[in-house]
């Protein structure tokens, strides 16, 4: 017998969005599977923040449809959108006097519609995350006395307090250094749940993602595994580089010039 066929966690299904005269996203299908760890690539302005936010319910399109779980996202209420659903915008930088404990119990927060003081175990998952982000040394300094890259560590940090089961991420390396691009991404692809990440770095998207989707002009124009997606010849061509597909330690990687 076939195995059955499995609903994705995320459809979008013909999704598109106007913003006044611009297309921002035309047509776009995408089914997202639970575990799937989607890199959402394409250049500035090829609708990936657009997309982004109709899968989290923070964008109404204006034609077709985005469902979570088989449910229309626009009939999900926010609380419970929360608890499954974390976002991370690309320019959110906080910098209100929040420490980056308060932060991250915020997070835990959308696990608490009753208003339920926070309890032993919230105040454990926050130490947690603390140390796994590397954290602790800034657990009881505000926001706006942090760097660029702390704030934005708290802040992708708070999306895994939350708890949920889909992560959805826009362009979340921006502000981090070398490493700490590496550990987030590294967090993400551990995770056992589902991640749809906007990223601009396609070697980041082929060492961390099991599937990448390309976007142009509002549409997509691949998607599938990153040595498929990312030849030379379709990033050369969206991109108007100069590009060359290497193999290292069997890893795929890309080689760009103007
Ligand atoms: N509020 C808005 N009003 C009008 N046009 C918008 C608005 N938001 C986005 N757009 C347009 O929609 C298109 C898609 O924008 P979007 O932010 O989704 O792209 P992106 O791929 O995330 O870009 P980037 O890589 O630069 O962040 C762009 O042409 C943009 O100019």
């Amino acid at each position: 017998m076939p195995p059955a066929e499995v609903a994705p966690v995320l459809h979008a299904v013909g999704v598109g969005v106007r913003h006044g005269r611009v297309d921002a996203v035309t047509d776009v299908t995408l089914a997202v599977a639970a575990g799937d760890k989607v890199a959402l690539v394409g250049p500035n302005g090829s609708g990936k923040t657009t997309l982004l936010r109709v899968l989290g319910g923070l964008c109404t399109p204006t034609s077709g449809i985005a469902h979570l779980d088989g449910a229309d996202l626009r009939r999900v209420p926010g609380p419970a959108r929360a608890r499954r659903l974390a976002f991370v915008g690309q320019d959110e930088q906080g910098d209100l006097p929040f420490t980056a404990r308060d932060v991250l119990l915020l997070g835990r927060a959308v696990r608490h519609p009753d208003w339920r003081p926070y309890d032993d175990a919230d105040h454990a998952a926050v130490d947690a995350l603390l140390d796994r982000w590397e954290l602790a040394p800034l657990a009881s300094r505000g926001l706006d006395e942090m760097s660029g890259g702390e704030r934005r560590r708290v802040l992708l940090a708070r999306a895994f307090a939350q708890g949920g089961d889909v992560l959805l991420l826009d362009e979340p390396t921006n502000h981090l250094d070398l490493r700490h691009q590496h550990a987030l991404l590294a967090h993400v692809a551990d995770a056992p749940g589902t991640a749809v990440v906007a990223l601009h770095d396609l070697d980041l998207a082929a060492a961390y993602c099991t599937r990448v989707v390309m976007l142009a002009r509002g549409r997509v124009v691949a998607d599938g595994p990153a040595p498929q997606v990312l030849t030379a010849a379709r990033v050369g061509e969206v991109y108007g580089v100069d590009a060359r597909a290497v193999d290292l330690g069997g890893r795929h990687h890309l080689l760009v010039g103007r």
